[in-house]
């Protein structure tokens, strides 16, 4: 189906794909861009990429797919590099966790390709990051959303969208606003609330007694705080308006049960705690609702 796939960052996100299109035959010849040599190596010993190189202009040159997974904060800065080599047939998608600033991002740098590019993002992934990380099922039966904008060409997003098909997912299109709400309150604001957590706990001289012992729903929700740190600083400045209006939403919620507990009102807690249950218990696990059958 791909002749020439370009991966921009061969991490966690970028390298699934190349494996996943590799491990269905989609593709013949996957070339890695890196800008450290040990990246390179790695993913070229893992079987990622075919070929790698530290050239922007060389990786993406003849591509018929490139991919951009780097960090969003460096997204403005690759994709001005990048453009002057595109050719008019290649399309290029990126998987950044919010899409109004990688909008604004392409729209200044790739003006002319604006129709070949597909804005998106695989809702799926770990905590882990590297081509280490990378696995050819990360987006089997998980979400991909696409938010392709006016300029998007119909057949760049029907390319785009079978990429992801071959690779096991289920896409979606929704508006870029919309996209960037949604996911500010199912996935930006709970990564938030954990490092916090864990960096709160972190900061105590009983960290250690603390910590050991934590029951499993602590180890549950305090895994994504193991995230990578750039990552997560790009996402909050890069979805900053929508993240800042869950997190005052939150407050909301956080100081009512404080003053519910301060006033010993049971009534208001127990409330609280059932409409949340019979949220998670119906409508959250009804299958196919949340993104992976880990419910
Ligand atoms: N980690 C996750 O679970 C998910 C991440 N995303 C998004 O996917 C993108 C990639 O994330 P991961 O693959 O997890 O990260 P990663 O850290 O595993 O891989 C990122 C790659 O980008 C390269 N890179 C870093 N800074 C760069 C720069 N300034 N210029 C050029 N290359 C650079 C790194 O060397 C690495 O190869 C991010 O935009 C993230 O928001 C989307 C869905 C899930
Ligand atoms: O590890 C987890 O549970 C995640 O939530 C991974 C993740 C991180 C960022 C995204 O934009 C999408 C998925």
């Amino acid at each position: 189906m791909i002749d020439k796939l370009a991966i921009i960052g061969v991490g966690l996100i970028g390298g699934s794909l190349a494996l996943a299109l590799k491990q269905a035959g989609a593709v013949n010849h996957v070339v890695g861009y890196a800008r450290s040599d040990l990246t390179r190596q790695e993913a070229l010993a893992l079987g990622i990429i075919d070929e790698a190189t530290d050239s922007l202009a060389d990786a993406v040159r003849h591509a018929d797919l490139v991919f951009v997974a780097v960090p969003m904060g460096a997204m403005s800065a690759v994709f001005e590099e990048m453009a002057p080599h595109l050719s008019a047939h290649t399309v290029v998608t990126d998987g950044g966790s919010a899409k109004a600033q990688v909008v604004d991002a392409a729209r200044t740098a790739m003006r002319q390709q604006m129709p070949n590019f597909v804005p998106g993002h695989p809702i799926a992934g770990t905590e882990k990051s590297g081509p280490s990380a990378a696995f050819a099922e990360l987006y089997q039966q998980h979400r991909v959303v696409l938010t392709p904008v006016d300029e998007t060409s119909a057949e760049a997003v029907r390319l785009v969208e079978k990429v992801w098909q071959t690779a096991g997912a289920e896409v979606f299109c929704m508006g870029v606003e919309q996209h960037d709400l949604l996911l500010a309150a199912t996935s930006h604001l709970p990564h938030l609330l954990a490092f916090n957590l864990v960096g709160m706990l972190a900061q105590r001289d009983d960290c250690d007694e603390v910590l050991r012992y934590a029951a499993g729903g602590f180890r549950d929700f305090s895994r994504i705080a193991s995230s990578d740190a750039v990552m997560w600083r790009d996402i909050c400045l890069g979805n900053q308006q929508a993240i800042l209006e869950l997190m005052k939403q939150y407050r909301q919620g956080l100081d009512q049960i404080e003053q519910a507990i301060r006033s010993g009102d049971g009534d208001y807690l127990i409330d609280v705690f059932i409409r949340a249950k019979k949220a998670r218990d119906s409508r959250f696990a009804e299958p196919g609702l949340i993104d992976n059958s880990e419910v």
